[in-house]
């Protein structure tokens, strides 16, 4: 009897390809981080939680930078035209609208100076590498890599419902308002994770390509990965931008209402 074997190099089927990119997502995903545990688990200090939205900001102020080198992949007016939305979301139509100033705001309502968010000075060597190199996988890879390592959004919704919950629970002393970013970001990341979803199920035709879009997928969440390890290194004794004795104050109060709980 002789059997036919498929060749390796057979493409995954549409559902498999997408169950691959997905599993990708849930098992390497940034909301397992034992930063992001800590921050839901409402166990971050004050000084942790501003180190991590000026750390952030730098990630936020290069998401419609690396849209625009995908943008100038895209050969149709119509995917110009649907990347473009993500640049408007995050730099807004006006001086005042859009995410990068929403999250300026997220910064206020956490003390933050806008000033010092914007000039970039404290933010961290390791989270400077980790965006350039999301920046420039972006600007050297195939279109369908860029759009793959945005798939990553599949995830965020999610971890923002998950991250609003949190803040209005374990850390009131940040305004509700200053909350508008996260909250705006779970509808754009569903929408924005569909679309990109289905470019890649259909760009993707070969083995090599599905592998190519899985491998980007991966690439990204080490990213993710990579800025939270510098951001939570930051914080152990010895490391430069550890806490202050009034931050460890602030998280000894902490401590003692919750045992008073
Ligand atoms: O806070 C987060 O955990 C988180 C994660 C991600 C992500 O998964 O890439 C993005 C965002 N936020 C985000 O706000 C955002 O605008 C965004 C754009 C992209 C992207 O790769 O195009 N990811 C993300």
């Amino acid at each position: 009897m002789t059997t036919t074997l498929a060749p390796l190099t057979e493409p995954w089927s549409p559902a498999e390809f997408e169950a691959r990119l997905r599993a990708v997502g849930q098992g390497r995903y940034h909301d397992r981080h034992p930063f992001n545990v800590r921050m839901h688990e409402g166990d971050l200090s004050q000084a942790e939680l501003r180190r991590w939205i000026t750390n952030r900001f730098h990630y936020q102020i290069h998401i419609p930078v690396k849209d625009a080198l995908i943008v100038a992949k895209l050969d149709s007016s119509r995917l110009r035209r649907m990347w473009l939305r993500r640049i408007e979301d995050h730099d807004g139509r006006a001086e005042g609208e859009g995410g990068i100033e929403r999250w300026l705001r997220l910064g206020e309502a956490a003390g933050l100076d806008r000033g010092t968010l914007l000039s970039g000075e404290a933010v961290l060597p390791g989270v400077r590498l980790a965006v350039e190199g999301y920046v420039n996988f972006c600007r050297l890879r195939s279109p369908l890599e860029a759009v793959a390592a945005s798939l990553t959004e599949l995830s965020a919704p999610g971890l923002m419902r998950v991250r609003i919950e949190a803040f209005e629970r374990h850390y009131p002393w940040i305004a509700a308002d200053g909350l508008a970013y996260f909250r705006t970001r779970v509808d754009q990341g569903r929408r924005d994770s569909a679309e990109a979803l289905e470019l890649v199920l259909r760009w993707a035709r070969t083995r090599r390509d599905q592998e190519r879009a899985v491998a980007a997928l991966s690439f990204k969440c080490d990213v993710l990965w990579a800025l939270l390890d510098a951001v939570d290194c930051a914080g152990r004794p010895g490391a430069d931008g550890q806490d202050t004795p009034a931050d460890r104050g602030s998280r000894a109060d902490r401590d003692e209402r919750r045992e008073r709980v």
